[in-house]
């Protein structure tokens, strides 16, 4: 088929570190030659092809332009999904590959990795099309950590992390298959506010030290940028495409990393999600099995079935060390690599779904008229019929549509004076006029339910457009509210909390003009800063979580009831539609 992509696979083989060289280790162990990577053990060499391959010695420059990141960019801005993801064992450098080199706090400071630089090049993208294009940009952050969601820009960070145990719930959406309900989504207006959030979320991601990686991510994360874009000549053509940067934690053996009790416990989870890809790659890789995919048996996998074996654009990272010690993670690392290579995805370029289901609708339309055009021609031939048949009676040329009530009225004064001479000649004719009044009906009752349809659609194309507007406008309002707080995300944690909790009360709860929300600001910070007990700032950091919290589950979740208003009326035309199928099938069988 024309459409279909091989998902592409590159592998980076990562430089001994410092430590790993005192320790006395060497790379004797992994060649790369070309598109080749070769790994040897004592007289054993093994020989991988993949699409890319990048040596120790590439620079994060280098590993962006080889894997042609910008050309999936591309692929974005033209309304395709697309993602990246990387692939390895614990510490063969996923997140170094993805983020860049990380500080204590787990952030990327430096040597920018394949994150920042696609947000980059997205946003150069999008000044390039600014003149035919109106383009908007959201951005998400979640991780998977012990088999549970957490939104990484939200109310879960660390301060307050153990509060959110539940995690987020995962919806199953027919379009969008799984989705993570009540996700924080920003609009972001430069690469710069993308990349702030992004190392915001970064520093919320839950890392740990292990003997195999001194900053090891305990989660899988998933960053998403949601691209909406109009064309500005012809604002009906909208399309919308999302980029998915994922950063898998990577799979650990608990006699080699050392850990115990908690992180023992993330590496069992870690290491049964990472199982259920491996199934899912299997699976897909092979043409002959017929098994479903198991992508259901794990979050990860649900929140990656369109990138994997879907209609994504799908590029996989795979990190391999060269250290013996990695040896046998790293063969399994290649093999499952090479699998992956074999996955056909179905790349669709995602134009508006409000525009699809009327373009459907059109075309139905345009059917039905074909239909009632080809059911006049038929009545007209029988009226003619009924015409020869009965030179008394003139029924002047039935031809339309609108001449459908003469029509029945002839063929009922046809009915009545029928000569009784012949009664199997009346008996036909008796016959022949019934199936024409049944026919007449039913193309009555087409044409009627054809209208409804079209207001049916009319309603929700209105439905959808207001819908589209009210959760525009819930995000414009988070956002702003978030702003209004002080912008807790660039506030040192001490001094955020309190700050939020005195303005989430003054705006939410008692309603203050802005100026008067301004003074108080003001006030409160000094009051803040002359007030030195740790207690009484523990305590309004919890108050404010609090709060953020309600605030937070208020706002989105006046979204779901017109989410699903919008689905019970998209089934209702669906509905509509099938009743309409058998209408015409009957109608068809009628004439056979
Ligand atoms: N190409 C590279 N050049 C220099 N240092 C690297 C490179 N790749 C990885 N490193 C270093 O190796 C260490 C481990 O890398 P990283 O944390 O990215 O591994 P990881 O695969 O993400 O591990 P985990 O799954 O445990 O999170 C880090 O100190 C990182 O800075």
């Amino acid at each position: 088929m024309q459409n279909q992509q091989k998902i592409r696979v590159a592998v980076r083989v990562r430089p001994l570190l410092d430590l790993e060289k005192k320790q006395g280790h060497s790379n004797s162990k992994i060649d790369c030659n070309g598109q080749e990577v070769i790994i040897k053990e004592e007289r054993n060499k093994k020989s991988y092809k993949f699409d890319h391959v990048l040596p120790e010695t590439a620079s994060q420059d280098q590993v962006f332009k080889s894997c042609e990141i910008d050309q999936l960019v591309q692929s974005v801005i033209e309304g395709y999904h697309v993602t990246v993801f990387a692939y390895g064992q614990t510490g063969s450098g996923k997140t170094h590959t993805m983020e860049g080199q990380r500080d204590d706090e787990g952030v990327a400071i430096k040597q920018d990795g394949i994150i920042p630089k696609t947000i980059h090049s997205l946003f150069n993208r999008i000044k390039q099309n600014a003149l035919q294009r109106d383009f908007s940009v959201y951005c998400s952050y979640l991780q998977i950590y012990n088999e549970k969601i957490y939104d990484l820009l939200g109310e879960a960070s660390k301060v307050n992390f153990g509060i959110q145990t539940s995690g987020l719930k995962m919806r199953w959406n027919v379009r969008d298959q799984f989705v993570v309900e009540n996700l924080f989504v920003y609009q972001c207006k430069s690469a710069e506010e993308v990349i702030k959030l992004f190392k915001l979320g970064s520093r919320n991601r839950i890392t740990a030290s292990h003997k195999l990686n001194f900053s090891s991510s305990r989660s899988h994360s998933i960053f998403e940028i949601k691209i909406e874009s109009v064309d500005l000549k012809n604002p009906d053509y909208f399309i919308t495409s999302k980029l998915e940067l994922v950063d898998l934690a990577g799979s650990e053996r608990i006699s080699l990393t050392g850990t115990e009790g908690r992180q023992a416990k993330e590496s069992i989870e870690i290491n049964k999600s990472l199982m259920t890809l491996r199934q899912v790659i299997a699976i897909l890789s092979d043409a002959n099995n017929k098994t479903i995919p198991p992508y259901r048996d794990s979050k990860l996998t649900s929140l990656l079935k369109q990138s994997i074996g879907g209609n994504c654009f799908c590029l996989m990272i795979a990190c391999i060390a060269p250290l013996d010690s990695f040896y046998d993670e790293n063969v399994s690392t290649l093999q499952y690599a090479t699998k992956a290579a074999y996955i056909t995805n179905l790349p669709m370029k995602n134009d508006d779904p409000k525009l699809k289901v009327v373009n459907e609708l059109k075309q139905q339309i345009k059917s039905l008229k074909a239909e009632l055009s080809r059911a006049n021609e038929h009545i007209e031939s029988l009226s003619n019929i009924v015409q020869k048949k009965d030179n008394n009676q003139s029924l002047n040329g039935v031809q339309t549509r609108s001449n459908f009530d003469n029509l029945l009225k002839n063929q009922q004064r046809l009915l009545e004076q029928e000569s009784s001479d012949d009664d199997v000649k009346k008996f036909d004719q008796v016959q022949q006029n019934e199936r024409l009044i049944d026919s007449i009906n039913m193309v009555r009752e087409l044409l009627f339910s054809n209208k409804e349809m079209r207001e049916r659609e009319e309603q929700i194309n209105q439905k959808c457009e207001a819908m589209y507007r009210e959760i525009q406008f819930l995000q414009k309002e988070n956002f702003e509210l978030r702003e209004r707080l002080g912008d807790p995300d660039s506030q040192s944690p001490q001094k955020r909390p309190s700050t939020i909790k005195k303005n989430t009360m003054m705006v939410e709860e008692l309603g203050f003009l802005p100026e008067q929300v301004t003074q108080f600001q003001r006030n409160f910070q000094k009051d803040f800063r002359e007030t030195q007990s740790k207690d009484y700032r523990d305590q309004q950091m919890s108050m404010t979580n609090q709060n953020i919290r309600a605030h937070s589950q208020r706002t989105q979740g006046r979204q779901l009831p017109l989410i699903s208003n919008y689905q019970q009326n998209f089934e209702e035309v669906q509905q509509d539609e099938m009743t309409n199928f058998r209408r015409r099938s009957l109608y068809q069988k009628q004439f056979k």
